[in-house]
């Protein structure tokens, strides 16, 4: 059996009155990728901010590495390879593809491996080697969104999480990102998939979770949420 890196029980977030994440339970096992769905508003961008040390919750545990993590902040949580890719990127717009590269491994010392890993980015994303003098921000979207995730992946992640990845992308860009997160997760990085996208979500993940107001619904292989009638009615038009 796998290891498992990430555990959170009972957690439950609170914006003032609004209770966004009423206790909810999830478990990612290492070399997993996992696809957390819902609708507008269920939870799973506070559900990703609370795990990474990024905002504050009422209760609940959240496990990494079989340690108790709570009120960590994100800075402590990256160099310990937890790392998460916010929904609208967040790349440095005034940088070049390669500093924003550089800029991802900022915890790291090791020259060499850097490099060797930009290299690797660049096999990964070809569109950012074509570019990689280039100012981030005048790059497209979908471009911005494989930076921002391969500038995450140059700390070395253990467990990473994408909040949205595919949001507001052209068709084409949808299906490239979906691509990557496959192939990255298929070079054995753990992954925690946040999407509206839940028709993609679900045919890439090993397991999945419905979020549904706040809280977890349903939970079981991608391939047997894709084809259960009540996900299909309330998440894939069918
Ligand atoms: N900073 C905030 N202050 C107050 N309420 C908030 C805040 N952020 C989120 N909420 C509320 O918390 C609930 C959950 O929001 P959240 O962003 O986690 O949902 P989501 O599932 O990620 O939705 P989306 O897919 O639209 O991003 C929503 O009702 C939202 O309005």
């Amino acid at each position: 059996m796998a290891n498992t890196l990430l555990k959170v029980s009972g957690l439950k977030v609170a914006y003032g009155g609004i209770k966004a994440v009423k206790g909810i339970d999830l478990e990612v096992k290492e070399g997993e990728l996992i696809s957390l769905i819902g609708s507008n508003g269920a939870g799973k961008t506070t559900t990703m901010k609370a795990i990474t040390g990024s905002l504050s919750f009422e209760a609940g545990d959240i496990e990494y590495l079989g340690q108790s993590i709570n009120g960590q902040g994100p800075w402590d949580l990256v160099r310990q390879g937890l790392v998460m890719v916010p929904e609208g990127r967040g790349v440095f717009t005034r940088m070049s593809i390669t500093e924003n590269l550089q800029m991802g491994a900022y915890i790291r010392t090791d020259k060499d491996g850097i490099q060797k890993d930009i290299e690797r980015m660049f096999g990964i994303f070809p569109r950012l080697r074509e570019r990689k003098d280039q100012l981030a921000g005048t790059m497209s979207g979908g471009e911005q969104q494989m930076l921002a995730m391969a500038r995450a992946l140059m700390s070395q992640p253990k467990v990473l999480l994408l909040d949205e990845p595919s949001m507001g992308l052209s068709p084409i860009m949808v299906d490239k990102i979906f691509e990557v997160v496959r192939e990255v997760a298929s070079q054995g990085v753990t992954i925690l998939l946040v999407e509206q996208n839940a028709q993609r979500a679900l045919q890439i993940a090993h397991r999945g979770y419905v979020m549904d107001s706040g809280e977890i619904t349903m939970t079981g292989p991608g391939k047997e949420l894709l084809v259960d009638p009540k996900v299909r009615e309330a998440y894939l038009g069918h």
